[in-house]
């Protein structure tokens, strides 16, 4: 079995973050199929006993095809008015489709902050169990709408890997619009090559050309390098593959398509 299957298969406690990319088309509408095909492989995963949570981005984009303006304004009060509409859309849709599969959502958005207080993070704790214990699957979202530049988390790869951290995880999978971490950008550079095992986050950093990002992303290929080292340091694997083709985790635990597996120092064999 390839080293991305053999990880997903292994690990109950699964936190699958989704990027705004795999969630929109174009337009900032959500994309129906795409999500619809995450959300029946993730009801698939909790039928074979697995615990799942979902760290959702999308709400920005998805304010901007609700509204149909705003998009080009830069102030932060439409940037979090935007957020407020969007992350509506988001949840209706992941309502819709899970119910096709009889399971309930619990929505939690979160901010820096409630990670660096001990109460909080007992609550976010408490809630994530309960949800989770009784079959609900939690989404979780960055609080944008209260979350100005002091308290940001800023990027959900973070949010993902602060979650993971926090309940435990055996794994965070994030759902992105590439193949995994290549060493250079795939999207500018055919010839590109696809790295699926890391070990050495700082060797890689060395080695890759990170810059760019995604027409709707926040944080490009650096944060979810970043995310890795969060998680990795805890002896938490982080698996990146693309969200966006069909199938993808189902795939990648039947040992066929791409992907980058981050296994950290801990995890050295
Ligand atoms: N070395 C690299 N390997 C993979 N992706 C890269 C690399 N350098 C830059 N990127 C960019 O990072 C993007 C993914 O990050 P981002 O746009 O933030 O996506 P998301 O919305 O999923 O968080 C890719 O679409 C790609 O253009
Ligand atoms: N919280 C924001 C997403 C922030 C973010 O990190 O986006 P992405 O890089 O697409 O994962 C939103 O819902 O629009």
């Amino acid at each position: 079995m390839s080293a991305i299957g053999e990880v997903i298969h292994s690990s109950k406690k699964i936190v699958i973050k989704i990027g705004s990319n795999v969630l929109s088309d174009d337009q900032g509408h959500v994309n129906k199929e795409t999500l619809h095909n995450i959300v029946e492989q993730v009801a698939e995963l909790i039928g074979q006993g697995k615990h799942l949570i979902i760290v959702s981005s999308g709400a920005g984009i998805c304010g901007v095809a609700a509204i149909n303006k705003w998009s080009r304004r830069g102030d932060i009060n439409y940037k979090q008015a935007l957020c407020a509409i969007g992350q509506v859309e988001l949840m209706n849709a992941y309502k819709e489709f899970f119910g096709d599969y009889d399971l309930h959502v619990g929505q939690m958005l979160l901010t820096r902050d409630d990670f660096g207080d001990h109460i909080r993070t007992l609550n976010i704790r408490n809630t994530l169990f309960t949800l989770v214990d009784e079959g609900v699957v939690p989404i979780i979202n960055e609080n944008d709408s209260v979350s100005v530049e002091e308290i940001k988390i800023g990027d959900n790869d973070t949010l993902g890997a602060l979650t993971a951290t926090l309940w435990n995880a055996d794994l965070l999978i994030v759902l992105s619009d590439i193949d995994g971490v290549f060493d250079k950008n795939p999207k500018d550079h055919k010839d590109a090559e696809l790295i699926d095992e890391v070990y050495d986050i700082d060797g890689l950093l060395d080695e890759i050309d990170s810059r760019g990002k995604s027409s709707f992303g926040t944080g490009g290929i650096v944060t979810k390098i970043q995310a890795a080292r969060r998680v990795n340091e805890y002896g938490i694997p982080m698996v990146l593959v693309n969200g966006k083709k069909k199938d993808v985790i189902k795939n990648a635990m039947a040992g066929t398509g791409k992907g980058t597996v981050f296994f950290g120092k801990q995890g050295e064999r």
